[in-house]
């Protein structure tokens, strides 16, 4: 049912927007996301029903398509998994969720998040840059945008957007969704992209909505709210280089100096 909605929206979107080239979908998109269902709604990878239909879906509509994540099953493991689909339906990039989802958050009013996605994850070794039209595009979910390293890592291999399927946790939404992306953006002057599910109350875990497209300068480009809402943009990828000119803090940067105060081990 998710798949078939999810198919139906972007279907919709292409029809209202026919210039539309590259679809988003969130973290988990095919199922509830949660470490008791993990197992259940694994896929395989590409053979899978979901793959399936994110690359009919693609060549359909000869868009892109950063196909959210699923739970992939392959050799006895599963790992949480975005797809990326070209515009004649192959499949040019898979992304396995390197920073597996961890945390114990204790609220002050009670309550609070516990989440183990590593008890039956594997994580993902390898980042992943797919080519979207001109644009090198870095991959990574949810969690993973917490880690700087890794944003730093695609901006040094070219990238000009990164791209976070998501499922942010309600408890740190406020404080962190918007912050890290900014930050991202900050550091690399580039686009920064998230899509999460609707927030469902209801659901035992309960994602923080609020998909979002920030700018090179950092500035909240577009932002979604809590309900089900697709946002619709053209990116104007000119402002990567405007902003790399005017603020050349990549060529500023005194690799010299930190490679000299790099400690033996890490701490
Ligand atoms: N699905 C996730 O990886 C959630 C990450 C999250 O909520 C965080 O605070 O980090």
């Amino acid at each position: 049912l998710n798949v078939r909605r999810a198919a139906e929206g972007i279907e919709r979107l292409k029809a209202e927007n026919p210039t539309l080239q590259l679809a988003i979908l969130p973290e988990s998109f095919n199922a509830p996301y949660g470490v008791e269902h993990f197992a259940k709604y694994a896929e395989s990878v590409p053979d899978g029903a979901t793959c399936q239909a994110l690359s009919r879906l693609a060549r359909k509509l000869a868009i892109y398509i950063i196909g959210g994540s699923i739970v992939e099953r392959e050799a006895g493991r599963l790992y949480n998994t975005c797809t990326v689909w070209a515009p004649n339906g192959s499949l040019i990039g898979r992304h396995r969720k390197i920073h597996l989802f961890t945390m114990n958050i204790v609220a002050a009013h009670g309550g609070g998040v516990q989440f183990d996605e590593g008890a039956a994850l594997t994580a993902g070794s390898e980042l992943t840059v797919v080519k979207i039209g001109q644009q090198k595009v870095g991959i990574g979910i949810c969690h993973d945008k917490r880690f700087e390293e890794l944003a730093r890592i695609y901006r040094n291999m070219g990238c000009s957007m990164l791209v976070y399927p998501s499922a942010f946790c309600i408890c740190q939404g406020p404080m962190h969704w918007e912050l890290l992306q900014r930050a991202r953006a900050t550091d690399n002057q580039l686009f920064v992209v998230t899509c999460s599910p609707a927030r469902d109350n209801m659901s035992g875990y309960v994602a923080y909505g609020h998909s979002m497209i920030v700018d090179p300068w950092a500035r909240v480009h577009r932002e979604a709210g809590e309900g089900c809402e697709f946002i619709v943009e053209r990116i104007d990828f000119d402002m990567v280089e405007q902003v790399r000119r005017q603020i050349p803090i990549h060529q500023q940067r005194r690799t010299d100096v930190y490679a000299k105060a790099k400690p033996k081990a890490d701490p």
